[in-house]
């Protein structure tokens, strides 16, 4: 038995031989070398990690972790708390965003309640696996206490093994009050103040302020403890973060690309990569969020979102929109002719 907690177990790394060998047969295709522009650099990356000469993303599982966050107290959001739960039955009766997305996609879709204020009824394809009523006010003291974030991490991990053998692994969330905690999380990672902040739901410039004021007195309060990942994690995070960032380093674990979706999807993906440098090498980034702050992260992690669509509603769906491309470089690399083929000298 090792202590060392298995978030920190380094993922493989893909098989650059693999992606080496794509971008030559990308070379070889009827068209000038690099006129698919990033669809070809897709194509590699995912024959790369999926391991496997011909990459295709027809298998896509959706996780949607959600919770409530008790930061929510200092009106932070411009939506009741209670929508966090009313989502989640929406997630169920398959008339929410991403509900709509998957099936378009054909996507599996499953949500993880970590946390809901109060509980919710055995509800089709949502699993109970609350660990608390939300999470604390981090004003005031840490979000979750030590075994909490080591569950939520867990449940993570646990959601994505459910998500079995598919060939692109999604993560969405829905928690009211979770742009706060994506804000101060993302802030004390990159030892930023508030800067992150933004209107997330839809706040206005007086509210911004305010949501600013509590993250720095939230930075404030934890101070020098949130030089650690994960203890940034479990002060200034949320439950829903945290089973993302378990689902993200366990997908890489398992070799698995990862789609990632806006501002707070990005903010688990950053954790991630803290706790786990490796995981970087399995993320791919769906969109580029409205949510001013995701800018910034993404220029962290050297990452460029595939879509800019102006959307900025979490959930998972800028990550959903993304598919099609991801589709469509997988088939351009499979089924495209060869000079050879198309019998020009
Ligand atoms: C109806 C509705 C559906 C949503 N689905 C995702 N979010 C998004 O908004 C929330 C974060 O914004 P804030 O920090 O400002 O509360 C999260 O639940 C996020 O997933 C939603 C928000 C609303 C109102
Ligand atoms: O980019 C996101 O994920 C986002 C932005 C605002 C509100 N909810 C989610």
């Amino acid at each position: 038995m090792s202590d060392t907690p298995w978030w920190h177990t380094p993922p493989p790394r893909p098989d650059t031989a693999l992606a080496a060998r794509a971008r030559r047969r990308l070379d070889t295709l009827i068209k000038p070398p690099g006129s698919l522009g990033r669809l070809e650099a897709l194509a590699a990356t995912l024959a790369a990690q999926q391991g496997r000469p011909e990459p295709q993303v027809e298998r896509v599982h959706i996780s949607v972790f959600a919770a409530d966050h008790g930061v929510c107290a200092e009106a932070i959001s411009s939506v009741p708390q209670a929508v966090t739960a009313g989502m989640v039955r929406r997630f169920s009766a398959g008339d929410a965003a991403i509900a709509v997305l998957a099936r378009q996609l054909g996507a599996g879709l499953e949500v993880i309640n970590l946390g809901t204020l109060e509980p919710l009824p055995a509800l089709p394809a949502v699993v109970d696996a609350r660990l608390a009523r939300g999470t604390a006010n981090m004003r005031t003291g840490p979000a979750m206490d030590r075994e909490t974030v080591a569950a939520a991490l867990e449940e993570g991990r646990r959601a994505f093994r459910r998500a079995g053998d598919c060939d692109l692994f999604i993560g969405g969330e829905m928690g009211i009050g979770n742009t706060t905690a994506a804000a101060a999380l993302g802030g004390a990672l990159l030892g930023l103040g508030s800067e992150l902040a933004g209107p997330g739901t839809g706040l206005d410039a007086a509210g911004v302020e305010r949501k600013r004021a509590v993250i720095d007195q939230a930075l404030h309060r934890h101070g020098p403890h949130l030089a650690s990942p994960l203890e940034a994690l479990r002060r200034v995070g949320g439950l829903e973060i945290a089973g993302l960032t378990g689902a993200f380093i366990a997908a890489a674990q398992a070799r698995s690309p990862v789609l990632v979706d806006g501002f707070i999807a990005t903010v688990a993906a950053l954790t991630a990569v803290r706790l786990n440098p490796g995981v970087r090498d399995w993320l791919h980034f769906g969109h580029h969020s409205a949510e001013p702050g995701h800018t910034r992260l993404l220029q962290t992690l050297a990452a460029e979102g595939l879509l800019d669509l102006g959307m900025r509603l979490g959930e998972g769906t800028g990550a959903a929109a993304a598919v099609p491309l991801l589709r469509m470089a997988c088939a351009l690399y499979r089924e495209m002719a060869t000079f050879q083929e198309a019998g020009f000298t």
